[in-house]
C-alpha cells in the first residue's frame, strides 16, 4: 500500500477518539467505578456526582478537542530582529498518567531559536496545556510538545524539559513521596550543539 494515498494514522490522531459515548453512558460508568470503589452510588451525596465528574472530565481532558496548529499559527517579526534563544520556562502543567488516571504535575521548559518571527509567549503555555489535558506519558507529552512546536514554526531548534511528579508513584503503588521525573528533547540546533545545551540547563538553572 502507497502511504502517501492512505497515510496511516500517526500516533497522535490514533490517540484521538472518533466515537463518543453519550452523556447518560459516561454518568453510568463513574456510578459504577463509585460502586466498584465500594460506596453506594444512591446515597444523597452521591446522587449529582457522576454528573460532576463527567463535567469535569470535560475540563481535564480538553485537550483533544484542541489544536496545536491553531494555537501557534500565529508569528510575528521582532522588532529589531531578535534571533537568541527565546525560553519560557517554569509554565505549570497538570496532566494524567495513561496508565493509571492518576495526575501528575509539574513544570515544563521550552526554548526554541527562531527561524522567521516568534511566537506569543503565551501560546506555548497554552501548546503544553493542550497536550497535558490528554491521557498521557511524560515522555510522550516532552515529544509532542516539541514536535508541534517544529512543525508549526520551522525553528533552528527547539528544547523542552519537564520535570513533574506522578500521583500514581506517591498515592499508590510503591508510594514514594516528592520524586521528581525529568525528561528533555533537543532538535536542531539544541541537538548538535553541546553549548547550545548547556546554555538551556543554565537558563533553566536546572540539570
Ligand atoms: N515511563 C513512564 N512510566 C510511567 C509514567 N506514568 C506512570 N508510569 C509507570 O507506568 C508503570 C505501569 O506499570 P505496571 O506494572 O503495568 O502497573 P502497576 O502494577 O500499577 O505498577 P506500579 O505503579 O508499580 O504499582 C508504573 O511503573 C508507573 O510508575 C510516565 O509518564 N512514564
Ligand atoms: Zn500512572
Amino acid at each position: 500500500m502507497d502511504a502517501r494515498v492512505n497515510p496511516l494514522p500517526t500516533e497522535l490522531e490514533k490517540s484521538v477518539s472518533h466515537s463518543r459515548p453519550s452523556q447518560a453512558e459516561a454518568e453510568a460508568a463513574v456510578r459504577t467505578l463509585i460502586a466498584w470503589a465500594g460506596d453506594n452510588p444512591e446515597r444523597e451525596g452521591l446522587l449529582d456526582t457522576p454528573q460532576r465528574v463527567v463535567r469535569a472530565f470535560g475540563e481535564l481532558y480538553a485537550g483533544y478537542e484542541q489544536d496545536p496548529k491553531a494555537i501557534l499559527a500565529r508569528t510575528f517579526k521582532e522588532v529589531g530582529g531578535y534571533d537568541d534563544i527565546v525560553l519560557v520556562r517554569d509554565i505549570p502543567f497538570h496532566s494524567h498518567c495513561e496508565h493509571h488516571m492518576v495526575p501528575f504535575t509539574g513544570k515544563a521548559h521550552i526554548a526554541y531559536l527562531p527561524h522567521d518571527g516568534v511566537v506569543g509567549l503565551s501560546k506555548l503555555a497554552r501548546l503544553v496545556d493542550i497536550f497535558a489535558r490528554r491521557l498521557q506519558t511524560q515522555e510522550n507529552l516532552t515529544a509532542q510538545i516539541i514536535d508541534a512546536i517544529n512543525e508549526n514554526l520551522g525553528p533552528r531548534g527547539a528544547a523542552v524539559m519537564l520535570d513533574a511528579e506522578h500521583m500514581c508513584m506517591s498515592m499508590r503503588g510503591v508510594r514514594s513521596q516528592g520524586v521528581s521525573t525529568i525528561t528533555h528533547r533537543f532538535t536542531g540546533v539544541f541537538a548538535e550543539d553541546r553549548s547550545e545545551q548547556d546554555r538551556f540547563f543554565a537558563m533553566v538553572g536546572k540539570r
